[in-house]
């Protein structure tokens, strides 16, 4: 059996020059595409956190929903949808950002935490960390306690997971792809 970033390795393509020339775009869905290889990486993420006592956990919109909401279901926790700006109905705050190829505006229902719940924030990607950085400060106005951020995938040359790490989030991803 393959190890955990062997097989993420084979099952991750890189599209050069996409969304924007420069950009080597990490592409998962063929990853999701593969039963088994989608089951190592959720079954890694489950063992992980399976003593955690995780409240909820947060998922970014669009790609964080995929493994976020699977890992709630298996860890037992309630899902909350992390979206860009103006998807959300009820009242929100509301967080701008910059990441590796646009900016934006994350929002998060204010009634989605109540204050002192254990989350766990999960995306796929981490590339320069705006994303995650603005979902934690969103977390961490409405009381959270961030047990930790995890992705499948880090660019750590682009800074994101280390600076997200010095200013003391705990990270935790899967594979690192050097280059952007
Ligand atoms: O570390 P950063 O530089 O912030 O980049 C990482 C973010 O970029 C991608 O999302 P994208 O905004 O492309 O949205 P999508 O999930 O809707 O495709 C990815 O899913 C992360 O959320
Ligand atoms: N290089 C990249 N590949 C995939 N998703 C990304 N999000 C930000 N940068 C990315």
């Amino acid at each position: 059996m393959p190890s955990l970033p062997a097989l993420l390795r084979e099952h991750i393509r890189t599209i050069p020059d996409w969304p924007k020339p420069g950009v080597q775009f990490r592409d998962l869905t063929p990853l999701y595409l593969d039963a088994g290889a989608f089951r190592r990486v959720v079954d890694a993420l489950v063992q992980r956190h399976a003593g955690s006592d995780i409240d909820r956990v947060a998922g970014i919109d669009a790609r964080g929903f995929i493994l976020g909401a699977v890992l709630a279901h298996a860890l037992g926790a309630g899902f909350i949808p992390i979206r860009k700006q103006g998807k959300l109905p009820a009242p929100t705050i509301g967080e701008a950002y910059a990441l590796e190829y646009g900016q934006g505006v994350l929002e998060v229902h204010t009634d989605a935490i109540t204050p002192g719940q254990r989350l766990l924030l999960v995306d796929d990607l981490i590339a320069t960390g705006g994303t995650l950085s603005a979902a934690r400060r969103l977390i961490e106005r409405l009381g959270g306690q961030l047990v930790e951020a995890v992705a499948i995938a880090d660019l750590p040359d682009l800074g994101g997971s280390a600076q997200l790490r010095d200013s003391g989030l705990p990270i935790h991803t899967l594979i690192q792809f050097e280059g952007h």
